[in-house]
């Protein structure tokens, strides 16, 4: 998806061009592609927070159409977190008009839990920050 992605303080900015591959109503970016834009990107500022996380919860408000072939802003954030619970933020903006936003709770979780699948996390995830 061209997805380019920087930290910027606290929070995580990038910028993302959807194309024909992405298109759902005619011209406009299918829901599902923005949806995963939003939910996976929220897995870089994972590593800015140093927690190993996963999406318990993901929920987006579609606030104006997403068109083909526009660059868009992303932005995401902590809002809050209590213990295990990391309320994160995910906007999505064209020209500062908002296309979509979301409010997701991920879930801290061990290491061990990505080792499930058979493949390992990021390498030397524990030195990236602090552990649970
Ligand atoms: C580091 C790089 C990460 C990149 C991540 C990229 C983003 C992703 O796409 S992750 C993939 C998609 N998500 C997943 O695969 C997650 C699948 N789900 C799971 O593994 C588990 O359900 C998991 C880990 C989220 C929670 O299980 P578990 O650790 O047993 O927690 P559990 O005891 O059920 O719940 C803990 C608390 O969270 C709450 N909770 C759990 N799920 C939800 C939910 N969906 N909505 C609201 N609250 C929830 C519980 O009510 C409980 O609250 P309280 O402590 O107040 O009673």
């Amino acid at each position: 998806m061209g997805l380019r992605l920087h930290v910027d303080g606290d929070c995580v900015r990038g910028n993302v061009t959807f194309d024909d591959r992405h298109e759902g109503a005619p011209g406009i970016v299918h829901g599902g592609a923005i949806a995963t834009v939003l939910d996976d990107t929220l897995g870089l500022l994972l590593v800015v927070l140093g927690t190993p996380a996963v999406t318990a919860n993901l929920s987006v408000d579609y606030r104006a159409p997403a068109l083909l072939q526009t660059e868009m802003i992303v932005e995401r954030w902590l809002e809050q977190r209590v213990d295990r619970k990391l309320h994160l933020r995910a906007d999505l903006s064209i020209d500062g008009q908002p296309v979509a936003q979301a409010r997701a709770l991920f879930l801290a979780v061990e290491v061990a839990h990505f080792e499930k699948g058979g493949r390992t996390l990021l390498p030397n995830w524990a030195d990236w920050g602090p552990s649970l």
